[in-house]
Protein backbone atom coordinates (compact mmCIF):
# COMPACT_ATOMS: atom_id res chain seq x y z
CA UNK A 1 0.00 0.00 0.00
CA UNK A 2 1.38 3.33 -0.77
CA UNK A 3 -0.27 6.33 1.01
CA UNK A 4 0.70 10.31 0.15
CA UNK A 5 0.63 13.18 2.54
CA UNK A 6 0.95 16.21 1.07
CA UNK A 7 0.02 19.86 2.19
CA UNK A 8 1.91 23.17 3.18
CA UNK A 9 4.79 24.09 5.71
CA UNK A 10 3.78 22.68 9.08
CA UNK A 11 0.67 21.69 8.05
CA UNK A 12 1.56 18.51 10.28
CA UNK A 13 1.99 16.34 7.39
CA UNK A 14 5.30 14.79 8.46
CA UNK A 15 3.46 14.25 11.92
CA UNK A 16 0.64 12.12 10.46
CA UNK A 17 2.77 10.71 7.58
CA UNK A 18 5.33 9.14 10.62
CA UNK A 19 1.83 7.79 12.33
CA UNK A 20 0.28 6.40 9.31
CA UNK A 21 3.82 4.41 8.95
CA UNK A 22 3.58 3.01 12.26
CA UNK A 23 -0.18 1.91 11.89
CA UNK A 24 0.43 0.11 8.73
CA UNK A 25 3.35 -0.93 9.75
CA UNK A 26 4.95 0.99 6.76
CA UNK A 27 8.39 2.40 6.22
CA UNK A 28 7.95 6.88 5.75
CA UNK A 29 10.01 8.83 3.93
CA UNK A 30 9.47 12.82 4.58
CA UNK A 31 10.87 14.36 0.82
CA UNK A 32 11.24 17.46 2.29
CA UNK A 33 14.38 16.42 4.35
CA UNK A 34 15.63 15.22 0.98
CA UNK A 35 15.28 18.89 -0.61
CA UNK A 36 16.36 20.48 2.79
CA UNK A 37 20.08 18.27 2.64
CA UNK A 38 20.42 19.78 -0.71
CA UNK A 39 20.13 23.24 0.56
CA UNK A 40 21.76 22.96 3.01
CA UNK A 41 24.97 21.67 0.68
CA UNK A 42 24.62 24.75 -1.28
CA UNK A 43 24.13 27.18 1.81
CA UNK A 44 27.26 28.72 0.71
CA UNK A 45 26.25 29.66 -2.47
CA UNK A 46 22.92 31.20 -2.10
CA UNK A 47 22.18 33.66 -4.38
CA UNK A 48 25.25 33.20 -6.12
CA UNK A 49 26.05 32.74 -10.11
CA UNK A 50 27.19 29.08 -9.41
CA UNK A 51 23.98 28.33 -6.57
CA UNK A 52 21.96 26.10 -9.28
CA UNK A 53 24.44 23.82 -11.11
CA UNK A 54 25.88 23.29 -7.31
CA UNK A 55 22.61 23.01 -5.93
CA UNK A 56 21.84 20.21 -9.32
CA UNK A 57 25.23 18.58 -8.32
CA UNK A 58 24.23 18.15 -4.95
CA UNK A 59 20.87 16.65 -5.70
CA UNK A 60 22.38 14.07 -8.39
CA UNK A 61 25.38 12.99 -5.37
CA UNK A 62 22.95 13.05 -2.61
CA UNK A 63 23.98 10.27 0.17
CA UNK A 64 21.15 9.47 2.25
CA UNK A 65 23.53 9.88 5.12
CA UNK A 66 23.46 13.53 4.64
CA UNK A 67 19.57 12.83 6.26
CA UNK A 68 21.03 12.22 9.71
CA UNK A 69 21.47 15.58 11.14
CA UNK A 70 17.59 16.07 11.73
CA UNK A 71 18.14 19.59 13.72
CA UNK A 72 20.15 21.01 10.89
CA UNK A 73 17.64 19.75 8.33
CA UNK A 74 14.55 20.66 10.04
CA UNK A 75 16.05 24.46 10.74
CA UNK A 76 14.03 27.50 9.25
CA UNK A 77 16.71 28.40 7.21
CA UNK A 78 17.10 24.81 5.64
CA UNK A 79 13.23 25.12 4.83
CA UNK A 80 14.13 28.06 2.76
CA UNK A 81 17.04 26.81 1.19
CA UNK A 82 15.03 23.89 0.30
CA UNK A 83 12.35 26.09 -1.54
CA UNK A 84 15.33 27.85 -3.24
CA UNK A 85 16.69 24.56 -4.83
CA UNK A 86 13.28 22.89 -4.85
CA UNK A 87 12.40 25.11 -8.25
CA UNK A 88 15.23 23.94 -9.83
CA UNK A 89 13.54 21.22 -12.39
CA UNK A 90 17.26 19.18 -12.82
CA UNK A 91 17.36 19.18 -9.06
CA UNK A 92 13.82 18.08 -8.98
CA UNK A 93 14.58 15.04 -11.46
CA UNK A 94 17.29 13.96 -9.72
CA UNK A 95 15.74 13.15 -6.72
CA UNK A 96 12.76 11.54 -8.26
CA UNK A 97 13.97 8.20 -8.72
CA UNK A 98 14.93 8.19 -5.18
CA UNK A 99 11.47 9.02 -3.58
CA UNK A 100 10.00 6.63 -6.18
CA UNK A 101 11.91 3.97 -5.28
CA UNK A 102 11.21 4.18 -2.00
CA UNK A 103 7.40 4.22 -2.86
CA UNK A 104 7.77 0.45 -5.02
CA UNK A 105 9.66 -1.22 -1.90
CA UNK A 106 7.31 -4.58 -1.49
CA UNK A 107 4.38 -3.96 0.63
CA UNK A 108 4.22 -0.04 -0.27
CA UNK A 109 5.43 3.01 2.05
CA UNK A 110 4.28 6.29 3.51
CA UNK A 111 5.77 9.51 1.41
CA UNK A 112 5.02 13.07 2.54
CA UNK A 113 6.15 16.05 0.81
CA UNK A 114 4.55 18.61 -1.86
CA UNK A 115 3.91 16.53 -4.84
CA UNK A 116 3.88 12.94 -3.75
CA UNK A 117 -0.05 12.65 -4.63
CA UNK A 118 0.55 14.70 -8.02
CA UNK A 119 4.44 13.48 -9.42
CA UNK A 120 6.05 11.09 -7.38
CA UNK A 121 3.13 8.51 -6.56
CA UNK A 122 0.09 9.60 -8.83
CA UNK A 123 -1.03 5.98 -8.67
CA UNK A 124 -0.90 5.71 -5.24
CA UNK A 125 -3.21 3.85 -3.30
CA UNK A 126 -4.32 6.49 -0.97
CA UNK A 127 -3.85 10.35 -0.86
CA UNK A 128 -4.52 13.05 1.59
CA UNK A 129 -4.34 16.48 1.34
CA UNK A 130 -2.87 18.49 4.92
CA UNK A 131 -4.21 21.70 5.40
CA UNK A 132 -4.16 24.01 8.46
CA UNK A 133 -4.23 27.85 8.38
CA UNK A 134 -1.40 29.89 8.58
CA UNK A 135 -1.13 31.02 11.83
CA UNK A 136 -2.05 27.74 13.11
CA UNK A 137 0.84 26.29 11.25
CA UNK A 138 3.30 29.68 12.22
CA UNK A 139 2.35 28.86 15.93
CA UNK A 140 2.95 25.09 15.69
CA UNK A 141 6.30 25.60 13.79
CA UNK A 142 7.39 28.30 16.75
CA UNK A 143 6.69 25.81 19.19
CA UNK A 144 9.11 22.57 17.46
CA UNK A 145 11.54 25.52 17.67
CA UNK A 146 11.03 26.68 21.31
CA UNK A 147 10.92 22.87 22.57
CA UNK A 148 14.43 23.09 20.64
CA UNK A 149 15.58 25.89 22.56
CA UNK A 150 15.28 28.39 19.95
CA UNK A 151 13.83 31.99 20.81
CA UNK A 152 12.03 32.60 17.92
CA UNK A 153 10.85 35.75 16.93
CA UNK A 154 6.62 34.60 15.36
CA UNK A 155 6.19 37.80 13.61
CA UNK A 156 9.13 36.85 11.02
CA UNK A 157 8.40 33.39 11.29
CA UNK A 158 5.06 33.95 10.33
CA UNK A 159 6.03 35.62 7.14
CA UNK A 160 9.10 33.41 6.61
CA UNK A 161 6.47 30.89 6.37
CA UNK A 162 4.15 32.78 4.22
CA UNK A 163 7.00 33.23 1.41
CA UNK A 164 7.63 29.72 0.96
CA UNK A 165 3.99 28.90 0.43
CA UNK A 166 4.03 31.54 -2.31
CA UNK A 167 7.23 30.36 -3.59
CA UNK A 168 5.99 26.74 -3.40
CA UNK A 169 2.86 27.55 -5.29
CA UNK A 170 4.31 29.60 -8.03
CA UNK A 171 7.46 26.75 -8.22
CA UNK A 172 7.20 25.89 -12.24
CA UNK A 173 8.43 22.53 -12.00
CA UNK A 174 6.52 22.18 -8.73
CA UNK A 175 3.22 20.34 -9.01
CA UNK A 176 2.33 21.56 -5.41
CA UNK A 177 -1.56 21.51 -5.78
CA UNK A 178 -3.84 18.68 -4.16
CA UNK A 179 -4.64 15.84 -6.52
CA UNK A 180 -8.11 15.60 -8.16
CA UNK A 181 -8.20 11.86 -6.03
CA UNK A 182 -6.68 13.33 -2.93
CA UNK A 183 -9.06 13.49 0.91
CA UNK A 184 -8.89 16.91 1.70
CA UNK A 185 -7.88 16.59 5.64
CA UNK A 186 -8.20 20.30 7.57
CA UNK A 187 -6.25 19.99 10.93
CA UNK A 188 -6.49 23.37 11.80
CA UNK A 189 -8.86 22.78 14.90
CA UNK A 190 -7.39 19.26 15.38
CA UNK A 191 -4.30 17.67 17.65
CA UNK A 192 -2.27 15.34 16.65
CA UNK A 193 -4.23 12.19 17.54
CA UNK A 194 -7.42 13.65 16.13
CA UNK A 195 -5.85 14.30 12.72
CA UNK A 196 -4.20 10.44 12.59
CA UNK A 197 -7.58 9.12 13.89
CA UNK A 198 -9.05 11.11 10.96
CA UNK A 199 -6.31 10.16 8.43
CA UNK A 200 -7.02 6.14 9.69
CA UNK A 201 -10.45 6.56 8.38
CA UNK A 202 -9.98 8.05 5.81
CA UNK A 203 -7.47 5.34 4.49
CA UNK A 204 -9.77 2.26 6.00
CA UNK A 205 -12.42 3.48 3.89
CA UNK A 206 -10.64 4.39 0.82
CA UNK A 207 -8.50 0.63 0.92
CA UNK A 208 -12.54 -0.76 1.44
CA UNK A 209 -13.99 0.63 -1.42
CA UNK A 210 -10.87 -0.38 -3.41
CA UNK A 211 -11.34 -3.81 -2.14
CA UNK A 212 -15.17 -3.76 -2.89
CA UNK A 213 -14.41 -2.50 -6.43
CA UNK A 214 -11.84 -5.96 -7.23
N1 LIG B 1 -2.69 18.55 14.44
C1 LIG B 1 -1.67 19.14 15.10
N2 LIG B 1 -1.92 19.92 16.17
C2 LIG B 1 -0.92 20.53 16.83
N3 LIG B 1 0.39 20.41 16.52
C3 LIG B 1 0.69 19.63 15.45
C4 LIG B 1 -0.31 18.97 14.69
N4 LIG B 1 0.31 18.27 13.70
C5 LIG B 1 1.63 18.49 13.84
N5 LIG B 1 1.87 19.30 14.90
C6 LIG B 1 3.17 19.81 15.33
O1 LIG B 1 3.50 20.87 14.43
C7 LIG B 1 4.90 20.83 14.11
C8 LIG B 1 5.05 20.69 12.60
O2 LIG B 1 4.50 19.43 12.23
P1 LIG B 1 5.14 18.61 10.99
O3 LIG B 1 6.62 18.70 11.08
O4 LIG B 1 4.47 17.28 10.96
O5 LIG B 1 4.65 19.53 9.79
P2 LIG B 1 5.09 19.39 8.27
O6 LIG B 1 3.91 19.72 7.42
O7 LIG B 1 5.74 18.08 8.02
O8 LIG B 1 6.17 20.55 8.22
P3 LIG B 1 7.24 20.83 7.04
O9 LIG B 1 6.53 20.70 5.75
O10 LIG B 1 7.71 22.21 7.29
O11 LIG B 1 8.30 19.80 7.24
C9 LIG B 1 5.48 19.67 14.90
O12 LIG B 1 6.06 20.15 16.09
C10 LIG B 1 4.27 18.79 15.22
O13 LIG B 1 4.45 18.10 16.45
N1 LIG C 1 8.21 16.66 -2.21
C1 LIG C 1 8.74 17.87 -1.87
C2 LIG C 1 9.04 18.17 -0.52
C3 LIG C 1 9.60 19.39 -0.22
N2 LIG C 1 9.86 20.27 -1.23
C4 LIG C 1 10.49 21.58 -0.95
O1 LIG C 1 11.24 21.49 0.24
C5 LIG C 1 10.80 22.48 1.18
C6 LIG C 1 10.89 21.89 2.56
O2 LIG C 1 9.93 20.85 2.67
P1 LIG C 1 9.32 20.45 4.12
O3 LIG C 1 8.23 19.47 3.81
O4 LIG C 1 10.44 19.87 4.90
O5 LIG C 1 8.84 21.76 4.67
C7 LIG C 1 9.38 22.81 0.74
O6 LIG C 1 9.01 24.12 1.14
C8 LIG C 1 9.48 22.69 -0.77
O7 LIG C 1 9.99 23.88 -1.33
C9 LIG C 1 9.55 19.97 -2.55
O8 LIG C 1 9.78 20.81 -3.45
N3 LIG C 1 9.00 18.76 -2.85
Amino acid sequence: MIIAVDGPAASGKGTLAEGLARHYRLPHLDTGLLYRAVGLAVADREDGPDFEPAAIAAAQGLDPAQLADRDALTSAEAGVLASKVAVIGPVRAALFDFQRSFALQPGGAVLDGRDIGTKICPDADVKLFIQADSKARMERRARQLEKRGLVVDRYALYHQIEARDARDMLNPNGGFYKAADAHLLDTTLLDIEAALRAAIEIVDRTMALKAGDR
